[in-house]
């Protein structure tokens, strides 16, 4: 890392004889472990050095970033936190962590790990620059609920995630579309998973835009693949885990180390301008999501409540997404 120090990361690391005197961890992990002078928990995605009595190896270092592991792994120490003096460049690293979707656990300076690729915490700008994004492609798309859809696929350079956008209607610049920012979610889009609301808030936005485009109105759904809030498929079915042992969706996240909420609207909004659109009526729940869009410069003339019934299996997500993440549910 440009301005730090060579950072391995533990989970996808394959240097089988690695071994460093110190670890790089998050916060809340810091804190789980019981580090007496750890960070203040409250930013549970904020880095912090770790040193042990002995050096660190791949197969001690595992158990020690995987909270999903700890029933399993009673926890070995004790460790202590050292002053980081390349902060940013280890800021940088949880964030390109949770960009990969892997656990944010690095050794640091490690021996015997192969050759480094050399990474800046300027990359990270340069990913989430939304003026890369541009229109890569359009397509007719027949869908289940409308068949004279179109499709529309976006790519960016710093980016390997191709969002695309619906369009369920003609496209009318004098008629505000009804949109649905749908954020990728494989268990509940594809197979049916009961524990969220994804599914069905999927298939009831598409839906009514194609109502509305019986009535002469018009729809776009953006399907983002910011898959489980942008922490990844991975990262979520750890989350999942943690939730069957008794953390709610908001404290799952923390205790991975990773943000509760890591999506990036202002990509939306960017899809939306490429699209042409710039006032929506919005299909959500989550005040967050109105404000965030507002934010990035589209004008929101109406939220549109977007509740689906509940399951018993999803009561307690729902729960949680009203009372800990501010959404106006019912
Ligand atoms: N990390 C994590 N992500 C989850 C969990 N359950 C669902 N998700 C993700 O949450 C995202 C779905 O959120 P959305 O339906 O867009 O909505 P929202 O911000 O909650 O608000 P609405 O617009 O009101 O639906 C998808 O990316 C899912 O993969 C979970 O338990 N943990
Ligand atoms: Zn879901």
């Amino acid at each position: 890392m440009d301005n730090g120090p060579v950072l391995l990361p533990v989970e996808t690391a394959i240097a089988a004889d690695a071994t460093a005197s110190q670890m790089l961890i998050s916060a809340a992990r810091a804190a789980t472990l019981k580090l007496a002078n750890q960070r203040d928990a409250a930013e549970p995605h904020a880095p912090v050095l770790i040193r042990g009595a002995d050096s660190f190896t791949l197969n001690s270092a595992r158990p020690i970033a995987d909270p999903a592991l700890d029933l399993a792994n009673p926890l070995k120490g004790p460790f202590k936190a050292e002053k980081i003096e390349w902060h940013s460049a280890a800021v940088a690293a949880m964030e390109l962590a949770r960009i990969a979707g892997i656990l944010p656990a690095f050794m640091a300076d490690p021996e015997n790990a192969g050759e480094a690729e050399r990474v800046s915490a300027t990359d990270l700008d340069a990913w989430s620059d939304t003026s890369q994004i541009s229109i890569a492609t359009r397509a007719r798309l027949p869908v289940a609920a409308a068949d004279d859809a179109q499709i529309i696929a976006f790519r960016s350079a710093d980016d390997t995630r191709e969002h695309v956008a619906l369009i369920i209607g003609e496209q009318d610049s004098a008629r505000e579309p009804l949109v649905r920012l749908h954020s990728e979610c494989l268990t509940g889009d594809i197979l049916g998973s009961l524990k969220c609301d994804c599914g069905p808030q999927l298939d009831a936005a598409l839906g009514a835009m194609a109502d509305e485009a019986k009535s002469g109105g018009w729809g776009v759904l953006l399907y983002l693949r910011q898959e489980g809030r942008g922490i990844g498929l991975v990262n979520k079915l750890r989350a999942y885990q943690l939730q069957d042992q008794g953390f709610d969706t908001v404290d799952a996240n923390r205790r991975l180390g990773l943000p509760d909420e890591a999506r990036d609207f202002p990509v939306a909004a960017r899809m939306l301008e490429l699209i042409g659109v710039r006032s929506i009526r919005l299909m959500t729940n989550n005040p967050k999501k109105v404000d965030a869009l507002t934010g990035a410069g589209v004008i929101i003339s109406e939220r549109v409540q977007h509740q689906l019934p509940d399951n018993p299996h999803n009561r307690q997500y729902l729960a949680t997404k009203r009372d800990r993440s501010g959404h106006l549910l019912k």
